[in-house]
């Protein structure tokens, strides 16, 4: 699986639960994840379909962001494709039932409307996993109920074998229990991580609705701006949006808007624009909520307090997905805190108003938070932050002024007791400020002794301190139907009865923004004070040059993906470039040693990149393979690119040599004491099929006596590889036959196929013990064959498959099977050998391919000394040039200045 991960996307490690939740899925468990925004969900389906070999289905709620995914997944060679209203390519939905994709996508209603016949097709090749994404959408209790997901229920009867998986950032205990209900999912495992998204910054701004506040606003995000990082701005209204963007494109802000109301056209160009890095800031309703992955966005503002901290979590969660760190601006005006009614709309039930209520008020509580919002926000998804403040919001680093508030904070707290928990806080401050509304007149409170006394603050004083009440546990709200009502806690009571109308036991609360700005006249700015900023550049540790360095790479990285015509973060990630910018690879090698490098960005921009990056440096008197690449270099493993058509090497060459025209056996050729060292049988018999494979003249007969593989055997072969379905793999082919058919017997199945060989002639008489009776020199591809009859659709060519078929059989045999093997894992396959020396004769020259064999037996890797040592028989210089071009090519990685073999 590690390979898996560097191979197709280039990281070195999993991240938590990733692992864990994969070989629960492969072991066809269903599973519920549960991690933040951001934190690799995706990973979760995106890795069995690769390491099985057969499709995973992921149901995701919208076309935008399934398009999304299949760019990206197409920019690490996976197979990836979507069924929805908007594909046009009409062989897709034939492809996919045919198990051609790794991950197909399809909208909810897609896949509970597509046909019985699809699914049962599909099935025949496999289905490795039913992903849904996003997945509180099924439940009521979630805050983007989607009715279609309640349908996808039907399909557990159509795939009963099939494992479910679902996966959310935001559920809570009830929400999560519905997924796994609506699911109808068996004893799932479910993982669920931390909601801490520790690189955002959160912070929240009260304001008006103003021209002055767009201007505010529109500075912020002109300092991004000239980061060349993304923005996205969440409006709640669309005359917001459109205020914004009016004022954004004066500024001179590349800029571009996003809302229900607009053609589907015009918001597809908007999102292209947004994700290709065309434009800068994305001006948006909340229909561009869930829709956007960019994994660079830096800043996410929100004009206007959402629905929910659900939503808010989700929308604010599109930020720094890449792991860097980001800011979540919210901004919020009193007015968005009575906007239940609005959002209610035509909700039937009591129990969907109710939770409106309660999730809008849980918003607002946020936004009039003095305390760390962080630990507010994860304690509202039932996670406890331990630390007091986690000094990355506001609250934490800005020194907030307190001062004794005991006279204010009990007349309101006496106000709202005598109140008698029946009303929200609009008739408390009513009474307090004396007001002279019908509702106060017709409940006769202007004759309460309190009526009045609090007129010297206004209004959104007195909720503000309300607020801060709240939060300090001395009130409580609580939301009886659709209406919200405040009481006085426990606590609140306790204070009440240690106080009288002249003396009040001291109470030192912190000075909210909106008091500042009432109280002392100060702009809330001032208040404000100096925040942290974003992490610069410098203090990552780049120098001026570096600095430059990276944003021409990412100027190159923008036309690579423009010419592909992609997103430049689906070439490869922010965190990447700096890497690259920091370390200044000179070698494939060392690029690959870049964690976010992925072997199709290697194959397909390798030498471009590599190019690039030694042209920049010149340019800018930078040297190449800088400090860090060593940093880098050792902690990552690096895996062989597959070539795609190699010709034979020495050594296989040699191997054939001896079988076929010497005629020694394969156990002779792999012992032969000729040799600086032993290879295993299973090698030798892999170069032959290579050999067989490449057009040299092979005796299958006399092989497959050899290697023992009989004609029954062939015809078990054949069953497993029809059941399985697939040839990518050859572990679920093995699994399906008896203890006495090895790897070597599967391998040979493929490659008699793949050069057209009957089995039926070759193996004629080759009962299970049976020797065969003669021998036939049946040849492929190059030079004629005496027998050439082709087994049509016995198994899928073995070309399509050569990254496996290229493998050493011991490692087919050893291993889990992987395309490219971990590196790691070797050193326990592989016998060590103890040095042979005493036993060459003679000096050995040095040849790719003999280092590469000789490495095979060193575990632990050697130096280049140790090479130089083993060649005698060539030049220093020399064999060090090859063991770079090994270095290069993939095939061998230097770590703690040791070559290992990939
Ligand atoms: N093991 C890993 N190492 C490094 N980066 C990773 C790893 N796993 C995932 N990522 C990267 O993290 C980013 C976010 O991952 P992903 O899109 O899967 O998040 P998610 O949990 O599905 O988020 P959301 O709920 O917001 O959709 C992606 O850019 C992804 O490539």
């Amino acid at each position: 699986m590690e390979s898996l991960l560097k191979q197709y996307f280039g990281y070195s490690a999993f991240r938590p639960y990733q692992k864990e939740v994969i070989e629960k899925i492969i072991n066809k468990r269903d599973c519920l994840v549960v991690m933040a925004t951001g934190s690799g969900k995706s990973l979760c389906y995106q890795i069995p379909p690769l390491a099985v070999g057969t499709t995973g289905i992921v149901v995701s709620p919208l076309i935008s962001l399934m398009q999304d995914q299949v760019m990206s997944l197409k920019q690490r060679g996976i197979k990836a494709e979507f069924l929805g209203s908007t594909q046009t390519d009409q062989s897709v939905y034939t492809k996919a039932q045919s198990g051609e994709f790794h991950i197909l996508f399809m909208t909810p209603e897609k896949a509970c409307m597509v046909s019985k016949s699809f699914w049962s097709n599909l099935l025949k090749v496999g289905i490795c996993l039913f992903a849904v994404d996003e997945a509180h959408c099924i439940s009521e209790w979630g805050h983007s109920f989607r009715v279609e997901y309640k349908q996808l229920d039907k399909l557990r009867d159509v795939l009963p074998d099939v494992p479910f998986v679902g996966l959310t950032a935001t559920a809570t205990e009830r929400v999560r229990n519905d997924i796994i209900s609506s699911l109808k999912m068996k004893d799932p495992y479910v993982a669920i991580g931390s909601f801490d998204r520790q690189n955002l910054f959160y912070g929240v701004k009260s304001f008006n609705r103003g021209q002055s506040s767009v201007d505010e606003l529109v500075q912020e995000i002109s300092k991004f701006v000239a980061s060349t990082s993304s923005t996205i701005v969440y409006c709640t209204t669309r005359n917001d949006v459109e205020q914004i963007y009016k004022s954004l494109r004066e500024a001179g802000i590349k800029a571009a808007i996003y809302h229900g109301q607009m053609g589907n056209k015009a918001r597809e160009e908007s999102h292209r624009l947004f994700i290709t890095d065309e434009l800068h800031v994305m001006v948006a309703t909340i229909a561009f909520g869930m829709g956007i992955d960019k994994p660079n966005v830096r800043q996410v503002i929100h004009y206007g307090c959402p629905k929910s901290l659900e939503s808010y979590y989700q929308e604010s969660g599109r930020c720094g997905r890449d792991g860097m760190a980001s800011v979540c601006w919210l901004y919020y005006t009193r007015s968005d805190f009575a906007k239940a009614d609005f959002y209610i709309g035509e909700l039937q039930t009591e129990n969907q108003r109710k939770a409106v209520v309660e999730s809008l008020m849980a918003a607002q509580h946020y936004c009039l938070l003095t305390t760390c919002r962080r630990k507010f926000l994860l304690n509202h998804f039932g996670e406890n932050l331990s630390a007091a403040k986690c000094e990355n919001c506001d609250n934490c680093i800005i020194s907030r002024r307190e001062r004794d508030m005991s006279r204010e904070a009990f007349l309101l707290m006496a106000c709202i007791q005598s109140c008698k928990g029946r009303w929200g806080l609009n008739m408390p401050v009513d009474i307090l400020r004396g007001s002279r509304s019908k509702k106060v007149l017709d409940a006769h409170s202007d004759k309460l002794p309190l009526y009045g006394l609090g007129k010297g603050y206004s209004s959104n004083w007195w909720k503000a301190l309300a607020y801060t009440l709240i939060s300090s546990g001395y009130l409580m709200e609580t939301v009886v139907d659709i209406y919200k009502t405040v009481s006085v806690s426990p606590k609140g009571v306790q204070y009440l009865s240690s106080a009288t109308p002249d003396y009040q036991p001291p109470l030192v609360l912190p000075v909210t923004n909106e008091m500042v700005a009432e109280e002392g006249n100060i702009s809330q700015s001032s208040e404000a004070g100096e925040l942290k900023k974003l992490s610069t550049l410098e203090s990552e540790g780049f120098s001026e040059a570096e600095e430059q360095l990276y944003h021409m790479l990412l100027e190159e990285r923008m036309k690579l993906a423009r010419g592909v015509g992609t997103a430049p973060y689906a070439i490869c990630g922010d965190q990447t470039i700096k890497k690259i910018a920091l370390t200044r690879p000179s070698t494939k090698a060392r690029l690959a040693n870049i964690d976010g490098v992925n072997q199709y960005l290697l194959m397909t921009h390798g030498n471009h990149v590599l190019q690039t990056i030694e042209h920049l440096s010149r340019q800018l008197n930078l040297s190449l393979d800088g400090e860090a690449s060593i940093q880098t270099a050792t902690t990552r493993k690096v895996y062989p690119v597959p070539s795609q058509h190699r010709k034979l090497t020495p050594a296989k060459f040699e191997a054939w040599q001896m079988w076929h025209e010497d005629g020694l056996s394969v156990q002779k050729i792999a012992n032969n004491p000729a040799r600086p060292s032993p290879i295993k049988e299973q090698t030798v018999a892999e170069y032959l099929l290579e050999a067989a494979q490449e057009g040299f003249a092979m005796d299958w007969t006399r092989f497959c006596a050899e290697v023992g593989l009989t004609l029954e055997m062939f015809s078990d072969i054949k069953g497993a590889i029809l059941k399985v379905g697939s040839t990518e793999k050859l572990k679920p082919i093995k699994n399906e036959l008896s203890e006495d058919i090895n790897y070597t017997h599967i391998k040979t199945c493929l490659a008699m196929q793949n050069c057209g060989i009957t089995p039926e002639v070759v193996l004629s008489g080759s009962k299970a013990s049976g020797l065969p009776k003669s021998s036939l020199n049946a040849c492929c591809k190059g030079t004629p064959c005496e027998v050439k009859t082709t087994i049509q659709n016995l198994v899928p060519c073995l070309e399509e498959n050569e990254e496996t078929a290229s493998l050493p059989f011991n490692e087919f045999q050893e291993a889990e099977l992987p395309l490219i093997h971990d590196t790691d894992l070797l050193p326990k396959k592989r016998q060590k050998v103890s040095e042979p020396e005493e036993r060459c004769t003679m000096e050995l020259n040095a040849t790719e391919d003999s280092i590469l064999d000789w490495l095979k037996n060193y575990d632990e890797g050697v130096t280049l000394s140790d090479i130089v040592k083993h060649f005698s028989g060539s030049e220093e210089q020399f064999v060090s040039d090859l063991v770079n071009q090994l270095e290069g090519e993939f095939f061998i990685y230097k770590k703690n200045n040791v070559y290992k073999l990939m």
